[in-house]
Parts: C-alpha cells; structure tokens; sequence
C-alpha cells in the first residue's frame, strides 16, 4: 500500500513549501507510519509526547522533589554510544570522501538502507521534526528538518535545537528564495545492532540513520548535520563547522575573550565550557561565560576577525565524572527538566552516576539491582540533555546573531605522555599542523576499545564530512591578506605519572592555563621557545593557592626531545596515509618539529 497517511487528530497541517511537503508524503509511503505528526515545539506538543512516553516505558520518572521535571531514559544495551564502522560519508567520487571516511557509493548506499525503511513505521508515527541550527535570527544558522519515528528523539531535539513553528517558518521563508535544506530521515528500527547504518550524502544534503536510538546516531542536527554535512558546506562557502567548545573568559578589568576549543569527545569540552574559577581568580574578578560546549561553526567577519556561533540550544553531556566539585555548573544545569539517558538510580528515585558521590545506587543503567561485580552503575557514556539557557554561566552573547570573535583556537587530547601541559603554535600553518596531528586515547563515546591512542585530527575523525588532506588545505586557505586570525594553542590535562596519577589538577584549575593564552594573545605572558612551539616559562602559570611541586609543574612544562623526534616521524607518516602533499605547508612547519 503506498497511500499517504491521513495525519492524526493532533497533528499540524503541513507546509506550504512543496518541495518539503513533497518529500516527507513520499517518505510516509515508504515507511508506511499509521500517523504523520508536523511537530510544532509548543510546550502542550511536548507535555502529550511526554505523557505517551511515561505510559509505554520509553521514559521513567526521576525523584520530582529533587529533580522536577526530570525524566530517565533506558536505551537498548547495544545502543549506548556512536558506531563510526556503520557510518559511511558517501560523496559521488570515494577520494572526496578521504581515508578517514568510511565509503559506499550514493546509489548504492540509498538502495542498502531505503530497503531497511521500507514499512519500518509500520504502526508508529511519523514526526517531521523542523529545526534550526543556531539563533534563529542568525545569518549564520541553517536549517533541517528530521524525520524520526522516535518520540524520544523528537524530546531530545527540542532541547538540542531551535525547533517548531520558528524554524518551519524560517524553512518556509528560505525555500522560497531557492536556499538549501539538510533533510534527515531517521527510524530506531529493530535495535538490531547488524541492521544499523548512519549514512550521509554531503552533496545531496541528505541524511539516513536506521537502527540507532542514540544521541550522536539519532539526533540528526547534532553530529550529522552540524558536523559531517555542514563542514562540507563549510568547505564550499569559506567557513568551518568544528567540534568545539566555545566559551567566554571574562579578566578582572572586564574584558572578554572568546576561546574555541576542539577536544575529541569525552576529553573535556562540556567541562571547559562550563567552568568555574578558582577561588584566588575568583576573589579577583575572573569570570567565565559558556558560548557552547560540543559544535563551533566559525565564519570570517568583515574585521578580519573569526565569528563563531553555537548552533546548538542545549547540551547532550557526559554523566560520569560530573560532580559538585568537578563542574558545579553541570550540577546545576541538571537539576531540573532533564532527560537522563542510561543513568543509575538511587533508592529513592534519583538519578547518579559514578564520580557525582558517595551514595551506593540501587538500580544500574539497565534496571538491575546494583552489583559493584557487573560493572560500573551508570553506562561510561551516560548522558544528559538539557536546555543551555538553564545553565548559570550561559553567556550573554551566546546567542548574538553575529557570533561572538574568537581570539584563541585551542586544540587538545587526552595523552597520558610526552605531550605538554600547554604550549602555542608558532603561526597558522604551524596551528594547523598541531590540529592535525592531534592524538587522543579512545573513550566510551563511541563503541569499541578504551584508552587506544589513535590521530584525531582536530577531534574530526568521527565528523569530518570529507577527505582530510582537503580539510587541512581548507584550514591553510583561512590565512590570507587582511585575515586577522586567532591565536592556536595545544593543552593536555591528562599527563599521568608513574602511578598512573594525573598530575594536572584540571578542571576550574584549567583557568590556570587559559590565562597564560589569553596573556599570549594580548601580548603580555612569557614564553620560550621550543622546538614544538612557545611554551609557558616556568613562572608564567600562576599556582597561588595550588598544591602542586615544582618537579610536577617541571615535568609538566617540559619537551622530551627524543619524544617528540619519535611523534613527527608518525605524525609525518599519518600525514602520507591522509595523501596531504609534499608541498603542503603542513610539512614546512613538521620538518621545524623533528
Ligand atoms: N582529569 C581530568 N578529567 C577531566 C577534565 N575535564 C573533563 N574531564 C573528564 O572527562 C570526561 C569527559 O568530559 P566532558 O567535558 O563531558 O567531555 P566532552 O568533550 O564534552 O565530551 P562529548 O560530549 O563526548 O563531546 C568526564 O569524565 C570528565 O570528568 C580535566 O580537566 N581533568
Ligand atoms: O555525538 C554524541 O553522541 C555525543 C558527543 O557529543 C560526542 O560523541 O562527541
Ligand atoms: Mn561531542
């Protein structure tokens, strides 16, 4: 049967754009939906799916008098995290999409995964979920509209992005000037973990995701579209779309410089986007303000300056390690309207995770009574969701139609050895160059091994929506006559020692380090200079009110010659693997390295 659905009692009627209108009546015949609901993102839309949802078990309630408005929900246990060996970037031509993209020819891939839609909403309902990526009065935003048969992404959306009625306007308004719309087509499927795909067709604007609940997999505005899709519409308009962090570090004479910070997912970003100084700044005046904690997309403004935006709306943050002494902030972002995914609980019906406490919880992340013997309680990569405006620090000018300039491009990973506390690069090239040998050990965020060093270029890899050589070359192209471009920094909060201790004290210590940027960047802080890149001089991190000895600080600071011989050589052998040419600047500014 290839009838069009009649849409349900509850459901909008439509849109006037035919081109929108024609695509979603031809997905409902393919996926066959006894309901198609135009979801319009008012707070009564939300309240019904909420109710639905509580009633068939996708949502459980939380302790409503410690965490009103909260809600926890259970994934499949084979659905926890991101699956980069079922994600394929599929240009027309196999080298636009790079060696670190998986591959499959567009019609081929159509074909592969149109065959696992075919009636797969066969007595559910079909949401066109219209959204906005960015302030909806920005003309940085874009916009896409996701279909899902999912109510728990629809919710998971709200928070995430602009979406509704705005943006369904927005699209409308667009359309008729002709503009580009990123579609995205998603269904839960079976939960089979065999029948999965996240499939991206760059030149179409088109995404596919079957088979996969979860965040990165399922919320189509976040990984899929403001990453993989829009650094190739980046790439073609002179922009960049980043996995970024973007936040505002206020000194005590008032002024504000917006710092941009890529680490790979589960390295810090939410935390350094969010964090709060240490008492001696604090007393001083040192404010920090939250712009973003996970996606930059960053267009040069007229100044010559880099203007970046946010173009999510809330966070979809890490559970664990999240605590009243880690991030505060986090801590009181969550106390209220939260979606909690795959979480533990405690016996009275509040939702904890390992690192928040010392409580014992009694249920784990699948509903078991809590055995210490089968793992930790909450899944490592637990996750909430949450609106950004809820968060305390949310900056002012986060939602800034023009963006907020970046002064300071900051690149890191999680190294237990050799690499430094912080050092600078010495000019764009150089920057660039730190960006794109970047190396992290793995974390829960994506399925597979843990702690496994692998390059993660710009924390990219997974997100790159083309070739890299392409992307570095993209990268080199932003220094040009006039450009007044940031400043790029290389941190590590992850040294450990010979215990396997870290020896950074991290987190509102990190302020620590961003002060001495900050002072690079106006001129004032003291560096020396190394075959890697400026370092901070011994002196110039201030420690007042840190316990941490000289040797550490030493250590930490320090270039290990032969070390660092070893890392060009591989960094110089990723660079071939990736095809950047022997031209490229890229290898003018390693060959100062090695
Ligand atoms: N030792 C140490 N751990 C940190 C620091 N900052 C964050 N972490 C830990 O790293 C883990 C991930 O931190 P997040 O800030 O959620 O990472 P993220 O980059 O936002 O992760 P994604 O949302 O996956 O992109 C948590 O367990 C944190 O407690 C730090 O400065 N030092
Ligand atoms: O995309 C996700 O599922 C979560 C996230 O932020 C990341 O993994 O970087
Ligand atoms: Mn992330």
């Amino acid at each position: 049967m290839n009838a069009v659905p009649q849409r349900g009692a509850n459901a909008t009627p439509g849109t006037r754009l035919a081109s929108l209108q024609q695509w979603v009546d031809e997905v409902a015949a393919l996926t066959r939906p006894d309901r198609v609901v135009w979801c319009d993102g008012s707070d009564a839309e939300a309240d019904t799916l909420q109710e639905a949802m509580m009633a068939d078990g996708t949502l459980l309630p939380l302790n409503q008098d410690t965490h009103p408005g909260c809600v926890l929900h259970r994934s499949h246990p084979d659905d926890v995290a991101r699956v980069e060996h079922l994600t394929f970037v599929c240009h027309e031509r196999r080298e636009d999409s790079g060696p670190n993209n998986h591959w499959m020819a567009p019609a081929e891939a159509h074909a592969k995964i149109d065959a696992l839609f075919e009636g797969c909403m066969e007595g559910r309902t079909l949401y066109v979920v219209p959204y906005c990526m960015g302030p909806i009065d920005s003309p940085l935003a874009r916009c896409g509209v996701e279909i899902t048969d999912s109510p728990y992404v629809v919710a998971n959306m709200r928070l995430m992005t602009r979406m509704g009625a705005a943006a369904l306007a927005r699209i409308e308004r667009e359309g008729d000037e002709g503009k580009p719309l990123v579609r995205g087509l998603h269904s839960t499927g079976e939960l089979d973990p065999d029948r999965r795909f996240i499939m991206h067709f760059p030149e179409e604007l088109v995404i596919k995701s079957y088979g996969s609940g979860y965040g990165g997999n399922a919320l189509l505005g976040k990984k899929c579209h403001a990453l993989r899709i829009a650094s190739h519409q980046a790439r073609q308009e002179g922009w960049l779309a980043e996995h970024m962090l973007i936040v505002g570090i206020e000194n005590p004479q008032g002024e504000v410089h917006y710092v941009a910070a890529a680490f790979p997912s589960a390295c810090g970003k939410t935390n350094l986007a969010m964090l709060i100084p240490p008492e001696s700044y604090r007393e001083q005046g040192w404010k920090v303000w939250t712009v973003g904690d996970d996606i930059c997309w960053m267009h040069p403004g007229e100044d010559g300056r880099l203007w970046a935006i946010n173009p999510e709306a809330g966070f979809f943050g890490v559970a664990p390690g999240t605590s009243e002494k880690s991030n505060p902030n986090a801590l009181h972002t969550i106390g209220r309207d939260t979606i909690f995914t795959n979480v533990a609980t405690t016996d009275d019906g509040q939702p904890w995770w390992e690192g928040l406490d010392k409580r014992v919880p009694a249920k784990d992340w699948q509903g078991r009574d809590f055995d210490p013997a089968r793992g930790p309680a909450a899944h490592p990569n637990s996750r909430f969701t949450v609106s950004a405006k809820q968060c305390p620090t949310f900056s002012a000018h986060a939602e800034d139609p023009q963006g907020v300039p970046i002064s300071a491009i900051v690149f890191g990973g999680r190294r237990s050895n050799l690499v430094p506390l912080v050092f600078e690069a010495r000019d764009w090239a150089h920057g660039v160059l730190v960006g794109a040998a970047m190396g992290s050990e793995t974390t829960a965020a994506a399925t597979g091994a843990v702690g496994v060093m692998r390059r993660d270029p710009m924390a990219m890899k997974p997100f790159c929506g083309y070739g890299f050589a392409d992307y570095f070359a993209h990268w080199l192209s932003f220094d040009r006559p006039g450009a007044k471009l940031p400043k790029v920094f290389h941190v590590n909060w992850f040294r450990k020692d010979a215990d396997g201790r870290f020896m950074w004290p991290g987190f509102g210590d990190n302020l620590r380090v961003l002060e001495w940027i900050i002072g690079r960047v106006s001129g004032e802080a003291a560096a020396t200079e190394s075959r890697i890149g400026h370092l901070p001089t011994f002196e110039a991190i201030r420690r007042d009110g840190l316990d941490i000895e000289d040797g550490t600080m030493r250590e930490l600071l320090r270039v290990d010659e032969p070390g660092w011989q070893a890392e060009a050589v591989e960094v110089a052998a990723y660079l071939d693997e990736l095809g950047v040419p022997a031209e490229s600047p890229l290898r003018a500014s390693l060959g100062a390295m090695a």
